[in-house]
């Protein structure tokens, strides 16, 4: 897996350009509206227009750009020290276990679960224990591997970066590893969910290397997401 150089020019800050909060396109982005407005960031006009192909956008604060890039995508431009904070997914952070991200918040936003599932067909007749390798199609390899190995069991990876309910009945595997919330997707597609392996929620993350030399920004920027989570009430651990 590749790991961010911690010595890198990207990762020596330079206080004179404005800090880059790195934010998820997606569902969680439209989750995060309200919290954003709370901590009183005001991305330039276009930031929520879908139609617009910027990817970085001032605020109201010149001190302050925000990014707008793919979930997965937050968290190696906060590792690697390209934006100063960012907001994540906990399944994100698990998967990729980068040391130089610290994750001190919990923004209460994006809840689901990372879990195992198989058709339902059959479901609990075939138990893992037998097993000694086991095919998963998975957008979380990491993840999927750390699991079974824990079980004494080798999975044997199919990585797919979306659709992953197709895979059992079209033969590519006999698992699947991936996000469930309602349970509606794996139901219509015919799985169950026999094993959670992690409760996801967003988090707000910092680069080690940001905080170490500019922690009065990063303190104040957490200290403003804490308050605005306060005052939105949806905060559960810190
Ligand atoms: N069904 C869900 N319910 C709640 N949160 C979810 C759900 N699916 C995903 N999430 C959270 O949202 C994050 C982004 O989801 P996902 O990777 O599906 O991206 P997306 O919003 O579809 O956008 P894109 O695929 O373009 O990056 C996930 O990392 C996870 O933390
Ligand atoms: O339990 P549910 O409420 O049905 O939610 C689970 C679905 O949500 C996510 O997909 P998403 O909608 O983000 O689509 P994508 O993975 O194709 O981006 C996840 O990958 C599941 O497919």
């Amino acid at each position: 897996m590749d790991q961010p150089i911690t010595n890198s020019p990207a990762a020596t800050m330079d206080e004179a350009q404005p800090f880059v909060l790195a934010l998820p396109k997606g569902r969680i982005l439209k989750e995060l509206g309200p919290l954003l407005a709370r901590t009183g960031i005001v991305p330039a006009k276009d930031f929520y227009a879908e139609s617009s192909r910027r990817l970085r956008f001032e605020t109201n604060d010149p001190h302050l750009d925000v990014i707008r890039v793919r979930s997965f995508d937050v968290a190696t431009f906060v590792a690697f020290g390209a934006a100063q904070i960012g907001i994540c997914g906990a399944d994100v952070l698990l998967e990729f276990d980068y040391p130089e991200i610290y994750a001190p918040l919990d923004l209460g936003v994006g809840r689901c679960r990372v879990s195992v599932a198989e058709p339902a067909a059959g479901a609990g007749q075939d138990g893992m224990a037998r097993h000694s390798r086991v095919a998963v199609a998975t957008k979380y390899p990491n993840i999927a591997r750390r699991h079974f190995a824990a079980k004494g069991i080798q999975a044997e990876v199919v990585h797919l970066n979306g659709a992953m309910e197709l895979a059992p009945s079209l033969g590519l595997s006999r698992l699947i590893v991936d996000l469930v919330q309602t349970g509606s997707t794996l139901k219509a597609n015919g799985l169950v969910e026999t094993d959670v392996i992690a409760h996801i929620t967003s988090r707000l993350i910092v680069n080690r290397t940001a905080l170490k030399t500019q922690p009065e920004a990063i303190t104040g920027w957490l200290s403003r997401f804490r308050a605005a989570l306060a005052a939105i009430g949806t905060e559960t651990t810190a």
